[in-house]
């Protein structure tokens, strides 16, 4: 068995967690060991994830607590919703679960963002574990504490911050994974190397093919890098008050495009690399970046296997769906550019401009 690499996440108020990474963890005692102690602990997972991990994770979780039920949600995007959420909150109330409860998170992004949300809101805030098994959650939305479900009108759009215990990712867990999950999950790793580490961006060129081909080392490394890119940015803005807006680099136009074709018709990481290119164009259409960095990043993205043409909508449709973003304010539609390779920033971009790249793009 490989080694586990911990990296550790510090916040304001001498709060911290782990971020555990490596092979075998899930079987691993002391993976769930030195957790809040309670009667009961709820794994939350979904109808393709629990039937290959829960009887695993339940196990383990014997041995800590004396109760372990398992809430089963449906699978996708579309479910990422009021209705999954009060099947938590149903299931926590149901069975009279007291305010110690601890909720694990056994899936990917989907089922981590809504088990995080069910946390923060049970109660007013019972403690968490996440526990990823998608590459997209274990190189992102396990770690930093944004939890939410989505709304016909906008991504994310009702949630709250709300850190985890622990993060147990084991890199194991990806080997049943489907290739396009897989190449979703690359998307945002891809990104951040333009916003924070030049130096990564050319690792991942560098070992494209060993991550598509599911080398555990390099994929160990590939979780690891970017769980300390993560936990640096937010460890130092944990509410997105500024510097952690960068992690949203092509996610403007991304929610624009999964919102608007409806949930789960593109993939959260699909929507972003399409998304990264046209805020790549957007920087070199405002100077900031020249034309071999977006040539560059839509090279390495088409490598992976992921969308570049956004679909067509039409303007008016996307500049819609882009006025509601989070990080829009008094109706202007803020993007992170990239300014430097490595550095990335929070910029305006007035409607004509984003009209202008989206029909470039074939999407107007
Ligand atoms: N909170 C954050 O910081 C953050 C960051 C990035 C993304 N997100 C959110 O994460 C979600 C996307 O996450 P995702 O890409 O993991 O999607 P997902 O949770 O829908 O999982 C993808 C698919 O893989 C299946 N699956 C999961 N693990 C598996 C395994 N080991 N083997 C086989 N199948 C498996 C799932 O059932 C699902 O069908 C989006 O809702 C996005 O908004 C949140
Ligand atoms: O952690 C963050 O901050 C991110 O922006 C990570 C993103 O990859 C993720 O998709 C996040 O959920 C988007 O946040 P939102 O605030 O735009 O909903
Ligand atoms: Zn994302």
């Amino acid at each position: 068995m490989a080694a586990t690499d911990t990296v550790r996440i510090l916040l304001p108020g001498n709060r911290d967690y782990e971020i555990r990474i490596g092979s075998g963890l899930m079987d691993e005692r002391s993976s769930w060991q030195g957790l809040p102690k309670a009667g009961a602990a709820v794994v939350v997972s979904n109808e393709t994830v629990a039937p290959l991990f829960a009887e695993r994770l339940r196990s383990q979780l014997l041995s800590v607590y004396p109760r372990v039920d398992l809430v089963v949600l449906p699978d996708g995007e579309q479910h990422k919703d009021w209705a999954s959420l009060n099947r938590i909150c149903d299931h926590l109330l149901g069975e009279a679960m007291d305010r110690r409860t601890v909720l694990f998170a056994l899936g990917g992004g989907v089922i981590g963002d809504m088990t995080g949300f069910a946390a923060a809101i049970y109660m007013r805030g019972v403690p968490f574990v996440q526990v990823p098994t998608t590459l997209l959650a274990q190189v992102d939305s396990s770690v930093g504490g944004k939890t939410a479900i989505n709304h016909p009108l906008g991504k994310n759009m009702l949630g709250a911050f709300y850190q985890p215990e622990r993060v147990i990712a084991d890199l194991d867990t990806l080997d049943s994974l489907p290739d396009r999950e897989l190449r979703a999950g690359l998307a945002e790793v891809i990104k951040y190397g333009p916003i924070a580490d030049a130096g990564f961006l050319c690792w991942i060129e560098d070992n494209l093919d060993a991550l598509l081909a599911r080398d555990k080392a390099v994929l160990g490394y590939a979780v690891r890098r970017s769980c300390e890119i993560k936990a640096e940015v937010v460890g130092q803005d944990e509410r997105e008050q500024g510097l952690r807006a960068i992690l949203n680099f092509g996610h403007t136009i991304g929610h624009a495009i999964e919102a608007g074709l409806g949930y789960g018709a593109w993939l959260h990481g699909e929507a972003v690399a399409c998304g990264m290119v046209l805020a790549a164009d957007l920087s070199q259409r405002l100077g900031l970046m020249p034309a071999g960095f977006v040539a560059r990043l839509r090279a390495l993205i088409e490598r992976a296997d992921l969308p570049v043409q956004p679909p067509k909508l039409g303007a008016e449709r996307y500049l819609q769906l882009m006025r509601v973003d989070k990080k829009a304010e008094a109706g202007e539609i803020r993007f992170v550019l990239i300014e430097e390779l490595g550095r990335a920033g929070l910029h305006a971009v007035p409607d004509a401009l984003i009209a202008e790249t989206l029909a470039a793009h074939g999407a107007a």
